[in-house]
């Protein structure tokens, strides 16, 4: 199996006249990868631009092998990538499982199969004795997992999550762990978030973006190794964040 899951090169996106993610050059290994930033860095706009949301501006995209230059290339790419955006749209009075037919059916998944991918992917997400209740009436912990039931149907082997887990109680988020971890065997997931603690729990390796450019790439570890008794924060991954966002600032 190649070692990259995505890959971009010289990748520049923004709305109008605005470059918000300028010029960004990076690997993104199978497994669990994260995106770390402050507010308005450009995380959203990153995973919008690798879910095909919004083509471009100028540079490269590879997806799972296959460099994304049209949209016949977009749509062939879309069969393999579940994308779960901040905000998703559901149907209040749609079921669990009705939700999950309906986004089948969306992704144009054979009719023969939905059934069986449909149930595959609210098992794999425990959503087996939800799976008749409303999307309204669910917790916010449950409808992320709907959302995430979503993103992986059928089997996707690219899974694009923005914040996650925003709004989930501490044990929803240690389900949430254990339920990335799984995906993950089947899948390349890269996730959005403000928490560095989650980044730690699940990721591989990360991203820290700023401004639209890079400022950390490596492993948790390794950013744990930036930490510095000058850096502000709790812990030594907090302080190591801290120190790569000043160090950018330093232009160091
Ligand atoms: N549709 C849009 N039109 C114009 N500007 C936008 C649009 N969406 C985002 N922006 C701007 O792009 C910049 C990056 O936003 P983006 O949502 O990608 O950042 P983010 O890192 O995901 O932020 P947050 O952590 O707050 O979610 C911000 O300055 C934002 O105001």
């Amino acid at each position: 199996m190649p070692t990259t899951a995505v890959r971009t090169i010289n990748l520049t996106q923004g709305y109008g006249e605005t470059p918000i993610i300028k010029n960004l050059t990076l690997d993104i290994p199978h497994g669990v990868f994260g995106l770390l930033g402050p507010n308005g860095a450009g995380k959203t706009t990153l995973l919008r631009t690798l879910a095909t949301a919004i083509a471009p501006r100028s540079g490269e995209i590879v997806l799972l092998d296959r460099t994304v230059e049209n949209d016949r290339d977009a749509r062939e790419v879309r069969r393999h990538l579940g994308y779960l955006p901040q905000e998703f749209g559901y149907h209040p009075n749609f079921t669990v499982h009705e939700f999950i037919s309906y986004c089948a059916w969306l992704r144009r998944i054979p009719s023969a199969l939905t059934r069986e991918v449909v149930t595959e992917a609210i098992m794999a997400v425990d959503l087996g004795a939800q799976a008749k209740t409303k999307m309204k009436n669910l917790s916010g912990g449950m409808l992320r997992r709907a959302g995430i039931a979503q993103a992986i149907l059928g089997g996707t082997r690219l899974v694009l999550l923005d914040e996650p887990t925003v709004g989930l109680d501490p044990e929803q988020r240690l389900a949430f762990r254990d339920l990335i971890r799984r995906v993950s065997g089947q899948a390349t997931v890269v996730l959005s978030t403000h928490l560095v603690e989650d980044v730690a729990a699940v990721c591989d390796n990360l991203l820290i973006i700023a401004d639209g450019e890079p400022v950390f790439t490596g492993s948790p570890r390794e950013l744990r190794d930036l930490s510095s008794e000058r850096a502000r924060g709790d812990t030594e991954l907090e302080r190591g964040y801290t120190a790569a966002l000043y160090r950018n600032k330093a232009g160091i």
